[in-house]
């Protein structure tokens, strides 16, 4: 990309057309449409059963569209073969709710995993790597602490570790700070923000923190029945005139409001 190119113009990352998708007679999906420019950061938000994780999971390839298309890097994930399909989850980074760590490997050997796992890397590059990783999400001192040892906060960084240890083009994230008190979840944003950064990574995120959304978000995207409605930059998207992005934003302040009353009686 010329310097001079208009960001419009930057390589998509994600890009998802018409995609269709039902359960039996539940329609997920409704005909989605979601461009995610390259090192950017898309937050996905929408009540609960809009879609959203359905949404993600055929970006992993984890589902198959009834119709339209999602293209990964500009390719087709409908016509990848199963090697494909591997160097294509090679480039995504994955980080749900559940930290999904062993309990019986150490910090180490779960953040070397992946290393082992898919690459030829021998012990001594494997432990360089893993250690400059753990150093940079503020571990070092947990390397050879086990899972149950770890707050949760702690356990989400050395997830986040593991997902990025192959140096993901793309990170995917689901609700990861679901449970995590408010200290925790700064932390996690923070991890986010941080992956961005460091990694250059084009992040993909579900959450239900509508303020940690307008932090972190290059564009925020509202789902609502199985559609993307809105989409746009944090400011453009507080100004949306659609109806279910006004109800969505009315409901977060109410209940926003609320907590605070909460807090203070
Ligand atoms: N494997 C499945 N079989 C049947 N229905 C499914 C399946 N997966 C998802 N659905 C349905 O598809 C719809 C969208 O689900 P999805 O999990 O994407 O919602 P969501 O927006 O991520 O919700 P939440 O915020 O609660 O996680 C829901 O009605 C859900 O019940």
């Amino acid at each position: 990309m010329s310097p001079s190119s208009p960001p419009s113009s930057r390589q998509l990352a994600i890009e998802v057309r018409d995609l269709h998708k039902s359960f039996g007679d539940q329609q997920a999906l409704r005909g989605v449409n979601l461009e995610v420019p390259e090192g950017t950061t898309c937050v996905l938000m929408g009540v609960s059963g809009s879609g959203k994780t359905v949404l993600m999971k055929h970006i992993m390839a984890l589902l198959q569209p009834d119709r339209g298309t999602v293209l990964v890097d500009g390719e087709d994930i409908a016509r990848m073969n199963e090697a494909a399909l591997d160097q294509m989850r090679r480039k995504q980074g994955i980080l749900f709710q559940a930290n999904a760590l062993f309990d019986s490997l150490t910090v180490f050997d779960n953040v070397a995993f992946p290393l082992r796992e898919r690459t030829r890397m021998p012990e001594a590059e494997i432990a360089e790597t893993v250690n400059k990783t753990l150093e940079r999400v503020g571990l070092s001192h947990a390397t050879q602490r086990f899972p149950g040892e770890l707050s949760g906060g702690m356990q989400k960084r050395v997830g986040f570790a593991r997902a990025t240890i192959l140096q993901p083009k793309i990170l995917l994230y689901d609700d990861p700070t679901a449970g995590l008190d408010p200290l925790t979840t700064a932390a996690v944003n923070e991890i986010i923000t941080t992956g961005k950064q460091q990694l250059g990574a084009t992040s993909l995120v579900i959450t239900p923190d509508v303020a940690s959304a307008f932090g972190m978000a290059d564009h925020l995207a509202l789902m609502h029945e199985g559609r993307i409605v809105e989409y746009g930059p944090p400011d453009a998207f507080r100004e949306s005139q659609h109806p279910a992005v006004m109800a969505f934003l009315r409901n977060w302040l109410r209940r926003r409001a609320q907590n605070k009353r909460a807090a203070q009686a």
